[in-house]
């Protein structure tokens, strides 16, 4: 399956009655695309842009299968390829052919390098197994960091790609992405990564760090990598501690470590408060256990905190706040709060 943004609000909204047409990017923008020492071009925020805020809307230009990218060798992919962008409207197709094409002639057509230097996850696509990327003219420029300030978003009903911001992100800052598989990663392994797979050595605030600071960075990482390994462990303790009070066990049969649980996920959110990067698999659970543990000892402020933190994030995430702001709203109407009553360790 290929699909093309010939000019999706007439064609495919012709072709799909119902379909939204409004799916372009924020008006007035809140980036522009312009020239970023060292990495061509990038995007830049034209205004404060606060956590959550969508930046950019856009339909992909082309929706083609993922094993198109780096499939050397298999012309007949690329001569698809080329025929297809051809039938493009020419401004579409020119929009193409203007993305930046870092394989050189490591691939065997420049629209191959293309494609495979731009794309963004697609889909996935109900009745296709395959895995989907795209190309879009806007989310298309934006850097890679290790700490990314965005992250890229795409709803297949409208076939739509948006970024959303992870963090406040002042006027003038580069916008960004990650274009890593796991961004824990330490130093030298990202930049391996980054290196085989898009040909650049990265030059992100975290990957400038040098001597102690680097360590330090590649430590923090590593805790976190550490504890997204024992997640399920952890939330098997949380419960044990929860519904262990909750069943009004006597509190001398609560072990001193089922406590522990709140050091490490205190920890680990302020590693990637500082870090400034918060890990997709990992800022949710350990946000819940603090919204759980905290309304479990009734303290509404840090409920409250954690709470705002997630729905930031979540929303960030996937476009709504999956109910955290209700929480943060109403500590006291969780199902959590003040669990232990009286048998709750003061
Ligand atoms: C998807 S494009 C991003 C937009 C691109 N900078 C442009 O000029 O259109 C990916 C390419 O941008 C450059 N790039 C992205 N992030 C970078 C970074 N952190 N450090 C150095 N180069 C980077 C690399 O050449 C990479 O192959």
């Amino acid at each position: 399956m290929f699909v093309s943004y010939n000019n999706m609000q007439e064609d495919l909204c012709a072709l799909y009655p119902g379909w939204p047409l409004s799916f372009s990017t924020p008006s007035p923008p809140m980036h522009q695309v312009t020239p970023i020492g060292g990495t061509g071009l990038g995007l830049v925020a034209t205004r404060d842009i606060a956590a959550g805020e969508t930046i950019v809307r856009e339909r992909p230009y082309i929706v083609q299968p993922a094993y198109i990218m780096g499939s050397g060798g298999a012309e007949d992919i690329y001569r698809t390829l080329e025929g297809f962008v051809s039938l493009m409207k020419p401004e579409n197709r020119r929009g193409v052919y203007a993305l930046r094409n870092s394989k050189g002639s490591a691939l065997p057509t420049e629209l191959a390098g293309i494609v495979d230097t731009n794309s963004q996850e697609a889909g996935p696509f109900p009745n296709y197994a395959a895995q989907y990327t795209g190309v879009a003219r806007d989310i298309s420029r934006a850097n890679h960091s290790c700490n990314p300030n965005t992250h890229p978003a795409f709803d297949t009903p409208t076939l739509t790609y948006s970024l959303h911001a992870l963090r406040p992100i002042r006027a003038g800052e580069e916008i960004t992405i990650t274009y890593l598989g796991n961004t824990l990663d330490q130093h030298h392994e990202r930049q391996q990564e980054l290196r085989e797979l898009y040909g650049f050595t990265c030059t992100c605030k975290i990957c400038r760090l040098t001597g102690p600071e680097r360590r330090q960075s590649d430590m923090a990482r590593f805790a976190l990598q550490l504890h997204r390994q024992k997640i399920a462990e952890h939330d098997a303790r949380f419960a044990k501690w929860v519904l262990g009070g909750a069943e009004l066990l006597p509190l001398d049969t609560l072990e001193p470590h089922d406590f522990d649980i709140f050091t490490l996920d205190t920890t680990s959110w302020s590693i990637m408060e500082s870090e400034e990067y918060c890990e997709p698999s990992l800022w949710e659970p350990v946000l819940a256990r603090l919204v759980k543990g905290c309304s479990v000892l009734e303290d509404e402020k840090e409920v409250r905190f954690y709470a705002t933190k997630a729905a930031e994030l979540r929303t960030a995430y996937t476009g709504s706040d999956g109910g955290w702001r209700a929480v943060a709203e109403n500590p006291r109407q969780t199902d959590w709060w003040a669990k232990l009553g009286d048998k709750r360790k003061k």
